[in-house]
Order: structure tokens, then sequence, then C-alpha cells
């Protein structure tokens, strides 16, 4: 297993050994018709302010859960969960963007829900459309958008947030691959504009090799992290430069490991 810490680069008004986020000793269990089923076991991470961390694995391996109980959404079952650096930002793969509202207004609606004064509001918005690049998209319902640029306009209403820490779940995943690809290059330069951590989930190998400086790969049933990997590589990450595709080589073998050892079980 390579554990190389990796600095993270981004800006946090936390102190550096504080993490964003720590997930100290995490179970969780699901109550079934079948009995009790263990879906996380004993999952310890600490997120850096300003750290890229990729959760990898095969579905069903409780990736979404883990990310659930980091939001608060659910809670573990035993084991602690703290953010230190405050209430995270969530995406997920659906857009979810109220579609009676402009693109503008999904924006504006989560900046009202801060407090932030009426006045300030539309600048704000149209700074944020700006950062993902759809400054001409203020007056745009969903159903004008692409799907890839539904999701910019996700990214920037979770940027509205002004959270600290960033929660991805798959966001791209139902994106064609050229567009996907855009998407991560527009994800890594905000990423290191902001400075905020990220904890993105993913079952694509090139994408977790493509954005992360880390990689906690899971193993399934019970969910756990099975290996890890600190990437220094410079970025943009193209897949075929071939440090970006070796990796991505011996991390696929892994994963394949972990779900023929899941088959055998
Ligand atoms: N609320 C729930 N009640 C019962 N079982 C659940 C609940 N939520 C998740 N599970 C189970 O936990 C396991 C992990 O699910 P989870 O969605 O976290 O996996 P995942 O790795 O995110 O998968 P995918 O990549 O397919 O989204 C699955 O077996 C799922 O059926």
């Amino acid at each position: 297993m390579t554990t190389e810490q990796v600095a993270a680069p981004g800006a946090a008004s936390l102190a550096p050994r504080v993490p964003a986020v720590r997930v100290a000793g995490v179970h969780k269990t699901f109550r079934r018709a079948e009995g009790m089923q263990t879906v996380l076991q004993d999952i310890n991470i600490d997120v850096l302010p300003g750290e890229f961390v990729c959760l990898l694995g095969s579905s069903g391996c409780g990736k979404s859960t883990l990310l659930n109980l980091i939001s608060g959404l659910d809670q573990p079952s035993s084991g602690r969960i703290e953010v230190p650096a405050g209430r995270p930002a969530l995406m997920f793969q659906e857009h979810a963007l109220f579609p009676w509202l402009t693109a503008g207004k999904n924006i504006e609606l989560v900046l009202r829900l801060r407090g932030v004064p009426k006045a300030e509001r539309r600048t704000r918005a149209e700074e944020l459309l700006n950062l993902v690049r759809l400054q001409d998209a203020y007056g745009k319902r969903a159903h004008e958008l692409s799907g890839g640029m539904r999701q910019r306009v996700a990214l920037a209403r979770a940027l509205a947030q002004d959270s600290q820490v960033l929660l991805m779940d798959e966001p791209f995943a139902a994106l064609d691959a050229i567009t996907r690809d855009v998407l991560h290059e527009e994800l890594t330069r905000i990423w290191e504009t902001t400075g905020i951590s990220v904890v993105f989930v993913t079952h694509n190998v090139r994408e977790a090799v493509r954005l992360a400086q880390r990689i906690l790969l899971m193993s399934c049933r019970p969910g756990r992290v099975a290996h890890e990997w600190g990437i220094d590589l410079p970025q943009p990450r193209r897949p075929e430069d071939p440090d970006v595709a070796a990796l991505s080589v011996e991390i696929t073998d892994q994963l394949r490991e972990e779900i023929r050892r899941h088959a055998r079980d």
C-alpha cells in the first residue's frame, strides 16, 4: 500500500494540522429483510484543508453511504464524523436544479438561504456563473441547458454555499466523455483557485487519477479502505501521459482484485 502523504496546495482558514474532515472508526450497519448488513467497517480518513480526495470503489461498496455520513444526511452506527471546516456543500449526479427558476435564480436561492443581502445576490450569482464559464446562462432554465451546462450550474450553486468542503457524488457520471473531460479541467481549476477540500466519489479509475491528490480504494461487503495512493503528478493530467497511464493500470488491477475477492466471499 502506498501511503504517501500529500500537502494540500489550497488555502484554508484552518491550522495546517486540523483536518477539514475527520472520519474516525466509523461503522455503518443497515437493517434489511435478511438481517443486519454492515456496509462500512472501521473507516478512518482525515481530509486536509484544501485536499482533493477521491473515494473509488465498485458499485455498492458504500461510497455514497460514506458521503452521506460526512454530509450529515445520515449518522454512523458507531464512530465519529467531524467536519471542523464547517457544513459541507453537496453535488450529485442529478443536477437537482429547480426547473421553474433560471440558473441565476437557482444560485440566488442558496445565497438568500445563507442570508446574503438581496442587493449582493445577483452580482455574486453572476460571479459564480463566470467561475464555471457560463456567463450567458443567468436567465436560462435547466431545460434550455445541455447536461454539461446543468452540471456547471449545479457546481456554481454548490459553491454558492461558500463551504470549505465540497462533497461530490459521481457528479459527471451521466455526461459524455468529452464533456466530462472538460468539466474535469474546470473542476481542477476551481479547486486550485478556491482552495476548498473536495471529497469526490467515483467508480471510474481514470476520473480518480485525473483529479485526485489522494485516492482511497474501497473494498466491498463490508466497505473498508483497502488501498491508498498519494498522487503528486502535475495538473492538468492527460490519460496518455505515461505516469498517469501507469498509475491507472496499477489502480485498475487493485480494483479488479477487490472485485474478485468480493465475488469469492
Ligand atoms: N438506507 C439504506 N437502507 C438499507 N441499505 C442501504 C441503505 N443505503 C444504502 N444501502 C446499502 O448499502 C450498500 C452500499 O450502498 P452505496 O449506495 O453506499 O454504495 P455505492 O458504493 O455508492 O454504490 P454505487 O456506486 O452503485 O452508487 C448497498 O448494498 C445498499 O443497498
